[in-house]
């Protein structure tokens, strides 16, 4: 089970710096666990970050990339980010839900209608994989495999 643990612990005068830069996780799910200790934000529709309140008890779960072409769009892969905090240490635990390399991302036909078309070509997770790892993280890979208007099928 692919796991990372991580510390956003920092320095002094590193209070509320960004400690993991913006991004959307690129798998199907994640599942985080983190201590008490705040620091992680999603980023909203219009652009307003939002932290999330930390809570030991609890998991937080990240819709990412691949769900997102997976229903078509329903599903948003949240853009998130870390800040860091040098009083307290935040501590994460991070479970990322992927598919086997050569899995072919499609989309159930029932998500695909007339007035919702395909937005995604199909793609295999590794070739997913390879495209984010060419980009840099902030950057949006999901971008790289929409379909054009002319090809897309209702
Ligand atoms: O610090 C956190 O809980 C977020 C970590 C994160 O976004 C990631 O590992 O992808
Ligand atoms: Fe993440």
């Amino acid at each position: 089970m692919p796991m990372l643990c991580q510390d956003k612990d920092s320095s002094p005068c590193n209070q509320n710096k960004v400690g993991f830069g913006e991004h959307s996780d690129p798998q199907i799910l994640t599942i985080l666990r983190s201590n008490d200790v705040g620091g992680l934000q999603i980023s909203l529709n219009d652009g307003a970050w939002v932290p999330v309140t930390p809570d030991p008890a609890t998991f937080c779960v990240n819709v990412g990339d691949l769900l997102q072409a997976m229903t078509n769009g329903r599903f948003v892969s949240v853009r998130h980010k870390a800040l860091t905090n040098s009083y307290r240490s935040r501590m994460s635990m991070a479970y990322f839900a992927a598919p086997p390399p050569d899995a072919r991302i499609t989309v159930p036909p029932e998500m695909i209608s007339p007035t919702k078309p395909a937005l995604y070509k199909p793609f295999t997770w590794g070739e997913f994989k390879k495209a984010a790892f060419a980009l840099r993280l902030g950057d949006s890979r999901l971008g790289l495999f929409r379909m054009e208007c002319d090809e897309q099928v209702a």
